[in-house]
């Protein structure tokens, strides 16, 4: 039986590509219409996938503030996307007329110098996805709107053409993809026999709150920092999110590892808890 996965769409999106990478035929992909929309489907499909980072503009702002609030399933997996962004256009429509461009914040965020060199009077709009900025180009009657996506887009939209391909701002260009999941239960379908990955969620307490501090708490090999405001709470008190591996030396008993950390950082006077294990 397939499993039911919700993605960013509409389909063509990086999101989607990754999810097909890690479930291939074996799920049905459920279109979401932003990334908060998409952790969301977790309340009623199997999984979801979202991107967590990239390697030129960094974080996903959207996942984090959407991983505050998260309510079900964990994130047990991930996967990394080479990414290759095209210049989209209506077919017909030459560099000269373009004064707009649109995408995701993350592909425009990813192209700023080539829109900076070629086209530096034209103005730049955020869209939902990369998928959603061709659709919107595609539906649109007039030639100067170009969009950021991938070169799947013009399988989608018949009347779009790639103008210029390969736009990002260096050729190594990668994002990184979090597969969450749950099982009927609303329990994480832990995959991964042997993971050496967690992702801590801390919301540290007014009181006398040191990073240094909590660092030393926590206790293990601290890969990746986020911090995102908390929502409803005091001004500038914030979500910390530690990205935490297994030392290769001993990655037997992570899980074991990862409980004992979030329970130092309790006692501390501080809320933790893991949103994954991969
Ligand atoms: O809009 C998309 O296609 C996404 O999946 C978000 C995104 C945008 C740019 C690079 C990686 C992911």
């Amino acid at each position: 039986m397939k499993v039911d996965v919700g993605v960013l769409g509409p389909l063509g999106t990086y999101t989607h590509q990754a999810a097909h990478e890690y479930f291939q035929a074996s799920a049905i992909y459920n279109e979401r219409q932003t990334i908060a929309a998409t952790l969301e489907s977790l309340e009623t499909l199997d999984y979801a996938v979202v991107p967590r980072e990239n390697s030129i503009f960094g974080s996903v702002v959207e996942t984090f503030d959407g991983l505050r609030v998260l309510k079900q399933g964990l994130i047990q997996g991930e996967v990394v996307l080479k990414i290759q962004h095209c210049l989209v256009v209506k077919k017909g429509a030459k560099i000269s007329d373009i004064d707009c461009v649109i995408s995701h914040e993350q592909a425009l965020g990813q192209c700023r110098r080539f829109i900076s060199e070629h086209l530096p009077s034209a103005t730049t709009s955020k869209t939902t996805s990369t998928a959603a900025a061709a659709e919107t180009v595609s539906k649109l009657q007039k030639l100067n709107v170009a969009a950021i996506c991938s070169k799947i887009c013009i399988t989608m939209f018949e009347d779009l053409e790639i103008l210029v391909d390969g736009i990002q701002d260096e050729d190594i260009n990668y994002t990184r993809f979090f597969i969450l999941g749950k099982d009927s239960e609303g329990r994480p379908p832990f995959k991964s026999l042997r993971p050496t990955h967690a992702l801590i969620r801390v919301t540290p307490s007014k009181m006398c709150f040191d990073l240094a501090e909590l660092l030393k708490i926590v206790d293990l090999s601290v890969k990746r920092i986020d911090r995102r405001p908390a929502p409803a709470s005091d001004p500038f008190l914030d979500i910390y999110f530690l990205e935490v591996v297994s030392s290769p030396h001993n990655p037997s008993e992570w899980p074991e590892q990862v409980s004992h950390s979030i329970l130092r950082i309790r006692n501390n006077g501080h809320f933790a808890e893991s949103i994954g294990l991969w």
